[in-house]
């Protein structure tokens, strides 16, 4: 889709990742703005005339170029922090399609969500209800919101990506919500929507989900016999992506068993790596190649700063090189960075036939790519092009020395 080799040359929808790499520098994150509006849309067409949203997840890749192309194409979004609301409002959002998650909701987000007039709040627990009601009260509002309850099921993910087990921090207790929705219901100041649910990041099966969704009805029935009758059921992000040979999730079949289940209730989902995950790449180059009896290192410019995934999660990413035919030494290369961890690699043991100087794509780095970036060994941020046909623009500034300086002092005695 986005990105193929044309007469073995490694492309970015109709340009050559080499040229972006002449005009830009190593290394970059490179994005298909097609891809990505094809992948929202594949979500949203998959609900027909189903009452829906899709709420892009911004902690997936918030770069403005990202948030003002979904923005267009009407999306909504889910955010964590004022920072993503802010930047969300900037890229053109209508905070009225917007759901407010996040574990620990400040007063001052709290405030800005209300003026902003957001949909929704995912609330974390009764305190943050608590603190939500207390703002709205000042703000003489009546504050929207859901309880984003733990339904305890497994979702066989990475255990730092799985959020629905009862060992995990995310929200409340399917089994504790009831009092709480009483609590909101009988609120003057809070206004009860909706019902949340997120189980984890990179599910590869569908049905997690539906165990899930089978748990959440059941609360939905519930709290109808106590007349709180809420009208969404948020059913988070989660959908996986391919990242190797791994078997993913349709998203058609994976909508349409969620309708089967679900009534009139309209339906709130939250995917951020589906969405962006394979319409971006890194793109790094090999600087040094040593080989010793055990091993051969392809020391690359990029780092673990730059692309986390892979020394956080042990997370697989294909490395492709972005001309095919390119002749070096054949061996099987780990990547790794020149940052001074033992853990900064980008891919282990990869076949390839590299010299000094050739560009490598990590292909699937959409998502979770640039957001976790750091700027760890004082290691300036990378740029960040969108490509569309044939056109390419620049959507993040490389970060020069002095940007890692500028909002620091010295002690000057
Ligand atoms: C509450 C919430 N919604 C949505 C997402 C997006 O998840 P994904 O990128 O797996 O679709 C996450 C991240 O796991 C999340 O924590
Ligand atoms: N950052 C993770 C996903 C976490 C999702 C956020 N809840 C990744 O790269 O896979």
């Amino acid at each position: 889709m986005g990105f193929s080799y044309q007469n073995h040359i490694l492309h970015a929808e109709s340009v050559a990742i080499a040229d972006l790499m002449k005009t830009y520098g190593s290394p970059l994150y490179v994005y298909s703005r097609t891809d990505i509006e094809y992948n929202w849309h594949l979500f949203s067409h998959a609900f027909g005339i189903h009452p829906h949203l899709v709420c892009y997840a911004v902690k997936a890749n918030s770069n403005l170029a990202v948030l003002s192309v979904l923005a267009k194409i009407g999306s909504g979004f889910d955010v964590v922090s004022n920072g993503e609301l802010e930047r969300i409002l900037l890229a053109g959002a209508d905070a009225s399609r917007c759901v407010f998650s996040g574990v620990a909701k400040t007063n001052i987000e709290i405030k800005r969500a209300l003026e902003v007039g957001i949909f929704c709040f995912n609330v974390e627990s009764m305190a943050e209800m608590i603190r939500i009601e207390q703002v709205a009260k000042e703000m003489s509002m009546q504050a929207p919101i859901s309880l984003r309850v733990n339904p305890d099921v497994d979702a066989k993910t990475h255990p730092y990506i799985s959020t629905g087990l009862k060992e995990n921090k995310f929200g409340v207790d399917i089994d504790d919500a009831i009092p709480i929705y009483k609590m909101a219901y009988n609120s003057p100041y809070l206004k009860v929507k909706g019902i949340d649910c997120h189980i984890g990041s990179q599910l590869t099966k569908i049905s997690p989900f539906l165990d899930a969704l089978d748990k959440v009805l059941e609360l939905v029935a519930k709290l109808g016999k106590l007349n709180i009758h809420v009208t969404h059921l948020d059913l988070g992000g989660g959908v996986g992506i391919k990242y190797d040979n791994e078997q993913t999730i349709d998203i058609n079949a994976y909508i349409s068993s969620i309708l089967d289940k679900v009534g009139s209730l309209k339906i709130i989902l939250e995917p951020g790596r589906a969405i962006v995950g394979n319409a971006g790449i890194f793109v790094t180059k090999v600087e040094f190649l040593k080989q010793n009896s055990d091993k051969s290192f392809a020391i690359i410019d990029g780092a673990m700063n730059d692309l986390l995934r892979p020394s956080f999660y042990q997370a697989y990413h294909q490395v492709l090189p972005i001309d095919e035919n390119a002749e070096g030494i054949d061996a099987h290369w780990d990547l790794v960075g020149p940052i001074c961890e033992t853990g900064d690699f980008l891919a282990k043991n990869r076949r390839l036939s590299l010299s000094e100087g050739d560009y490598l794509a990590l292909m699937s780095a959409g998502a979770y790519g640039s957001t976790m970036s750091s700027n760890y060994n004082s290691r300036p941020r990378v740029a960040e092009v969108m490509v569309l046909g044939s056109q390419y623009t620049l959507v993040r500034e490389r970060e020069t020395i002095q940007d890692l300086f500028n909002k620091e002092y010295m002690i000057n005695d």
